[in-house]
């Protein structure tokens, strides 16, 4: 059998254990390692010629990626899971109390067991490589570090810190954990070993002392004072996921236990937590996230088809979206963007939008002026088409006007090369209605994104009926640079995003006209798990957006998407939400800074406040519908998967992601039981409601979406 571990001793007396996980591309950590590096360890320890050790990786891209997350997948009980954590505990602990100094030397990804591993030696370096990132990412798996990272960290760095690193799972670049003290030196890779090597010629030194703010020294200075800062750390983390994830909770524990009670007994509290943790459904779904995100990158949206090289971009409208667009393909793509727009205002907010995105990376010190100045000269305004002959793909984000679409097309097809993609930004229109004016339909496709672009990490790309693969391929891949996860999507109203999303805004809405309040409503769905309530969402969109969107898909899709006609009452009253300063909430400079609710809106839509519905029924009631539609675009083969409708409700909306997605949700609730509730409230509420045929027969032939 290859080995993964390969030690080389020097003249100096310096030896070399690189890992190396044979047939991988990523070095992760395997419970079948320990029998090797237990051996290695041993011959370290009887060889005296051996002075001092560098651990590092034979691999380009990582030093350490954290343990095998298909491992702990594969965990059958909280016994296997623990006996995992307790060995890498007894692992690191050697590595940690060999006499000789040992230290380690980065490139790349050195993440959750990876870090765990680095913090075992006594000393780390690593290289200024942009690949080279630090963190524990545990938390977003729904896990905690069970390599001892929540013993090591805070006693590196300091509690506090250490607990905003484990608590968001955040990756921290080479400058900042020197400046933290998460390693001792940052070099260019190519002297990293060796910069290693004479670190370990010196020998074993004292950690430098945290620099820490005052404020933090006093608190983490005695028991009394620690408490009082877990305590207010809990209270935040309960607030901030409302009691759905159980690992920040625990991970504070872990914190509390071990710095009160010491490292032994902090190691046994991380070991029962980690076995707990990976054993829990929402750890589940959310390495049911991981898989699902990393089978996707290898994905070319199209079957046997390659994608083009993408070499310049135009942007039809400088807009908000078009902004944004033309922000992340030349940030993120490194790809030259050509945005025209009818006035030479809305190219300068265009300019504006990019720069003072960029402007804030520099004032956080993660790029310089140079870099901000370099990205910002690859984007070029234009009020004419000029300069785009060579286009590759045109992304059009102008208004929702199938005319103004249409005679865009026409001009692409005129202004640019026969191969030139013409993607749409529309949220709403078909794209084949779109395609319809082109004499190359071919090249036509939908590029969907939300706002804002920069942030929001899902595009859709909507094929119509006779878009290439060639195309699909080309814009899947284009998306992807610009740092966002594509899913592809068949035509029609709304794709699939906005049209689970509909129905969701329209019971809420429903339920408000009944009574139930806006903050209500919104704390329910918050507390159910999405990241805003549905009233804060509808303000933020725009109410005029929504109102243009719904009519477009009750004449599409059906009755089940007519919105409650009152709310045309609103545009009445001028509410558009957030951008005109009217809607459900209060805005501009009278607003306090608790956000509170707008209550002159109960009069203008002749609501009479009701008793608060419990909040689960009022999340049961939202989202529902959610997830019936969403099985109604996989029947219609809206969307290609059950992994493609769960992340795209993720990515899109917040739909919770402990929760896995809807598609997972669905096998949690059972479809026999979906279908029952789904009827019950048919009968209550009317047709709406009324369960479609894939979950009729998934619930009598006791089915599910996923086998695991
Ligand atoms: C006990 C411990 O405390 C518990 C833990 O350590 S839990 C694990 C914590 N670590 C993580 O969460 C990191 C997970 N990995 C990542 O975020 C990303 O892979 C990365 C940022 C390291 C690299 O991203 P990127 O360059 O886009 O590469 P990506 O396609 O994701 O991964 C490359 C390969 O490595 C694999 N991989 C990366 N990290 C992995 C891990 N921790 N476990 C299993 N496989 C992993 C991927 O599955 C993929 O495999 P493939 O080539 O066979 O498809």
């Amino acid at each position: 059998m290859e080995k993964t571990f390969n030690l080389a001793r020097r003249e100096d007396g310096i030896a070399i254990l690189t890992m190396d996980v044979p047939g991988e591309t990523m070095n992760t950590l395997k419970a079948e390692f320990g029998p090797e590096i237990t051996e290695i360890l041993a011959e370290i320890k009887a060889d005296s010629s051996i002075k001092g050790l560098v651990v590092t990786s034979g691999k380009a891209d990582s030093f350490v990626a954290g343990a095998d997350i298909t491992m702990l997948a594969a965990c059958k009980s909280e016994a296997d899971a623990k006996a995992l954590s307790q060995q890498g505990h007894v692992v690191f602990s050697e590595l940690e109390g060999l006499s000789i100094p040992v230290v380690a030397a980065i490139n790349g990804a050195c993440l959750g067991g990876g870090l765990e591993l680095a913090l075992a030696c006594h000393l780390r370096v690593c290289s200024d490589d942009k690949k080279t990132m630090l963190g524990v990412p545990e938390v977003q798996l729904g896990l905690l570090p069970g390599g001892g990272g929540t013993q090591r960290l805070p006693r590196l760095v300091g509690i506090a810190t250490a607990l905003d690193m484990m608590l968001t799972g955040k990756q921290i670049r080479p400058k900042q954990a020197l400046k933290m003290g998460l390693v001792n030196d940052v070099v260019p890779n190519s002297i990293l070993v060796e910069t290693a090597v004479e670190l370990a010629k010196k020998g074993k030194q004292a950690a430098k002392p945290v620099k820490q703010s005052k404020i933090n020294q006093f608190l983490e200075s005695s028991s009394f004072t620690r408490d009082i800062m877990f305590d207010q750390a809990r209270k935040q983390v309960m607030k901030k996921t409302q009691g759905n994830y159980p690992a920040p909770a625990k991970i504070i524990d872990c914190v509390r236990q071990g710095m009160n009670k010491g490292m032994v007994k902090g190691l046994e509290v991380e070991a029962t937590h980690f076995a707990n943790l990976v054993m829990s459904k929402e750890s589940a779904a959310l390495r049911s996230l991981f898989f699902a995100t990393t089978e996707m990158k290898k994905e070319t949206g199209a079957e046997g088809a390659e994608p083009r090289k993408v070499n310049k971009v135009m942007v039809l409208g400088g807009g908000l979206m078009g902004g944004g667009i033309a922000s992340v393909t030349t940030t993120k793509a490194k790809i030259p963007a050509r945005v025209k727009d009818i006035s030479e205002q809305g190219l300068s907010n265009a300019l504006s939008y990019a720069y003072k995105l960029l402007d804030k990376g520099v004032k956080r010190r993660h790029m310089t002026p140079a870099v901000r100045d370099n990205i910002m000269s690859l984007m070029t305004t234009t009020t004419e088409y000029t300069g785009i002959k060579d286009a590759d793909i045109v992304v059009e984000a102008v208004f929702e006007d199938l005319a103004l679409k249409h005679q865009m097309v026409k001009d692409v097809e005129r202004e640019c090369g026969e191969h030139t993609i013409f993607a749409s930004n529309t949220s709403s229109l078909p794209i084949g209605q779109i395609a319809a004016a082109a004499s190359r339909p071919e090249n036509v496709i939908g590029l969907h994104y939300f706002s804002p672009v920069e942030k929001m990490p899902l595009v859709e790309v909507i094929a119509h009926k006779t878009t290439s693969p060639e195309t699909i391929a080309t814009t899947v891949a284009f998306a992807r640079k610009q740092g966002k996860t594509p899913i592809v999507v068949q035509d029609g109203a709304g794709f699939y995003v906005n049209r689970i999303l509909a129905l969701y805004m329209n019971e809420a809405a429903q339920l408000l006209l009944e009574g139930q309040r806006v903050e209500h409503l919104d704390r329910a769905l918050v507390k159910f798990g999405f990241p805003v309530g549905p009233m804060t969402l509808l303000d933020e969109v725009g109410i005029d957006v929504g109102a243009k969107i719904s009519p477009i898909l009750e004449k599409e899709l059906g009755e089940r998407f007519k919105a409650p006609a009152a709310f045309d009452k609103l545009l009445g009253d001028d509410r558009k939400g957030r951008k005109n300063g009217k809607g459900f909430y209060q805005y501009g400079p009278k607003a306090k800074k608790a956000k509170l609710v707008d209550e002159s809106v109960y009069k203008v839509l002749d609501i009479l406040i009701a008793s608060d519905k419990e909040a689960k029924d009022v999340a049961e009631r939202c989202t529902i519908q959610m997830l019936n539609e969403a099985v109604r675009c996989l029947e219609e083969g809206i969307i290609a998967s059950p992994r493609d409708g769960d992340i795209g409700a993720i990515f899109g909306i917040g739909f919770p992601p402990f929760l896995g997605g809807p598609f997972r949700y669905i096998d949690t609730l059972g479809a026999g039981n979906l279908v029952a509730t789904l009827r019950s409230y048919q009968t209550l509420y009317g047709d709406r409601f009324a369960p479609c045929e894939t979950l009729v027969n998934m619930a009598t032939e006791g089915r599910q979406f996923y086998s695991h």
